[in-house]
């Protein structure tokens, strides 16, 4: 990789303008426009309306491609959707001649965004999308690609990362035994129990209109999901293949009386401020008596009137499957659906789940991972990976603990669980939930754990196990924005606290890598990685990793430079 950026840097701008030209020249692969980006390695951006030729190396974590200059070994990171840029000629995902795909965030800065002009030949591993939104909807971007091949690709990114972020080495014979392969989902879609989406002034009118949707509506407003890369623009859309059934019957009940302007409803426009509706967020769960789906439906509005959404309110919940009505009240500028204050419309404060026997009470803004058909396969691999030895002796700590669902599926094999969160419904809720199942040997505690003191740990015994389950939180609690992945101070603690097994759970294999990097190198070795799909179509992973052993005593902390 050092061998690439060299290259490019070493390159004057008349140099790589010959260069890709040359690309352009060899002629049979799509059009590519170079847009911005360019001017990171050649100081100016002499490249914006050069056209070039360009192969498709690969996907990138957060589901964007990798565009490869032919004869340049050099790949380029294109922000729209992988359906876009199936091209033929045998490279994208080609063991053989894949070649090495760049990750798309830090310390490595020299991508190029593209824009596709048009493709000359679909991918040999493309199939029809069987949503009719996908080429336009930004939900999903990989559902023209075999799942076969999505999952083939995702488990390159992961090596990809471990790799050239979290610098381990593939020459080493210990990193092929312990990369384990990907864990494959077998529903892949209407599994979704949370979705989200928004309310819009700005409809998305794509370019090609959607087959089989005729769009009758003047308002120019939108309800669905963003458009790739807008922010402000949202694709109106009917029902989406991700979430279920009975969701979908509560978007389209929604669809079909929200623009009414008897109603007086507006959506909210994300530049002037104005406007009442923001989201539509959908959650499911199941009654934990008879396993049938029950659902919330949360309003998150911009002020409270409740007069305003009484209409909504009694078309929805005459749905049977819905049991919680809530109206989320954000009033900040910012668009997310966490409100500061929190109202029930109609029935219950929380639906229920169930995962590994045990029962969850979940509320509106608590995390609960959004495959519960997968999350089953995941805590089976947290538990596997934990290695527990099953005699009550042992000491859990779980950071990040949500509702506390890793902690307490564990609870009933050790001496006692410590869950931290900073998220105060995830904690109350976690509270609850370990009543629920009768669990007395968990505790959680509601804190930042970006802003740790030196006296971190003086709360609960050294623990045995350290269960990390990290996302950023997409929220105004959100701490730090400009570092996600685990925070310094964090690390600093886990490696004074030398726990002879650490299991972290990411959904963001990059920053994983990189923690994964401060917290091996120096230390211990890794012994385990696992890579498990859970949200297909949706280009994410969700991978867990184990690291055991015992620490060296006086062992500081070094980093392998490769
Ligand atoms: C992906 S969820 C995982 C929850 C849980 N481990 C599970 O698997 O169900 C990540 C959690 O991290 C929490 N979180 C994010 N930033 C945090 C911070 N700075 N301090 C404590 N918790 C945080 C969020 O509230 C969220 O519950």
């Amino acid at each position: 990789m050092e061998g690439i950026a060299k290259k490019w840097r070493d390159l004057g701008c008349d140099d790589v303008k010959k260069k890709l030209m040359q690309c352009h020249k060899n002629g049979g692969l799509p059009f590519v426009k170079i847009h911005h980006g360019a001017e990171k390695f050649v100081n100016q951006p002499m490249l914006l309306e050069d056209e070039l030729d360009v192969q498709f190396g690969g996907a990138t974590a957060r589901g964007d491609n990798l565009m490869w200059l032919d004869d340049m070994n050099f790949t380029v990171e294109e922000h729209k959707s992988v359906t876009e840029f199936f091209i033929g000629n045998g490279i994208f995902y080609d063991d053989k001649s894949t070649p090495t795909v760049t990750p798309s965030v830090v310390p490595y800065n020299y991508d190029i965004e593209v824009k596709k002009l048009k493709t000359i030949a679909p991918h040999w591993n493309s199939v029809t999308a069987p949503c009719i939104y996908a080429s336009v909807c930004g939900g999903c971007k990989t559902q023209n690609l075999l799942y076969e091949a999505q999952v083939r690709a995702k488990e390159e990114q992961v090596n990809d990362l471990i790799i050239h972020i979290g610098r381990f080495s593939n020459d080493d014979p210990e990193f092929a035994t312990v990369m384990k392969s990907i864990v494959p989902c077998d529903i892949h879609f209407h599994y979704r129990n949370k979705m989200e989406f928004s309310f819009c002034t700005k409809k998305w009118l794509p370019r090609d209109s959607v087959v089989g949707v005729q769009d009758l509506d003047e308002t120019g407003y939108a309800l669905g999901l963003h458009a790739p890369g807008f922010f402000d623009k949202v694709l109106n859309i009917g029902s989406c293949l991700l979430q279920n059934e009975a969701a979908n019957r509560v978007l389209a009940v929604v669809q079909d009386c929200w623009r009414d302007p008897q109603l007086g409803l507006s959506p909210y426009d994300v530049h002037s401020h104005a406007g009442f509706l923001k989201h539509l967020m959908l959650r499911t769960g199941r009654d934990i008596e008879t396993g049938l789906p029950e659902l919330m439906v949360n309003f998150v509005t911009s002020s409270y009137e409740p007069k305003l959404l009484k209409h909504l309110v009694e078309k929805v919940s005459a749905i049977p499957e819905v049991v919680s009505v809530i109206n989320n009240v954000n009033s900040s500028v910012g668009n997310t659906s966490v409100g500061e204050v929190e109202y029930i419309l109609h029935g219950k404060s929380t639906i229920t789940d169930t995962l590994r026997g045990l029962k969850f009470q979940i509320s509106a803004n608590s995390f609960f991972q959004t495959n519960s058909y997968q999350a089953e396969v995941l805590y089976k691999l947290i538990e596997d990976f934990s290695g527990l030895k099953g005699d009550g002796s042992e000491i859990i700590l779980d950071l990040f603990c949500g509702t506390g669902t890793i902690g307490l599926t564990l609870a009933r094999r050790v001496k006692h669980v410590y869950g931290y969160d900073v998220v105060p419904q995830a904690i109350s809720d976690a509270c609850r939930n370990a009543e629920l199942n009768g669990i007395h040997n968990a505790t959680f505690i509601q804190g930042d754990l970006n802003k740790i003191g030196d006296d971190f740990g003086n709360n609960f015994p050294k623990p045995d196990i350290v269960i990390s389950g990290y996302k950023e939180l997409q929220s105004p609690l959100k701490t730090d924005p400009n570092r996600p992945g685990m925070h310094t101070k964090l690390i600093k603690f886990l490696l004074k606290l030398r726990c002879p097994r650490i299991v972290y759970v990411s959904c963001n294999p990059a920053t994983c890598a990189r923690d994964l990097d401060y917290l091996c190198h120096g230390m211990m070795t890794p012994s385990l990685f696992n890579k498990r799909d859970v949200v297909s179509s949706k280009s994410k992973n969700e991978w867990t990793w184990q690291k055991s052993g015992s620490c060296p005593q006086g062992t500081t902390l070094q980093r392998r430079i490769y």
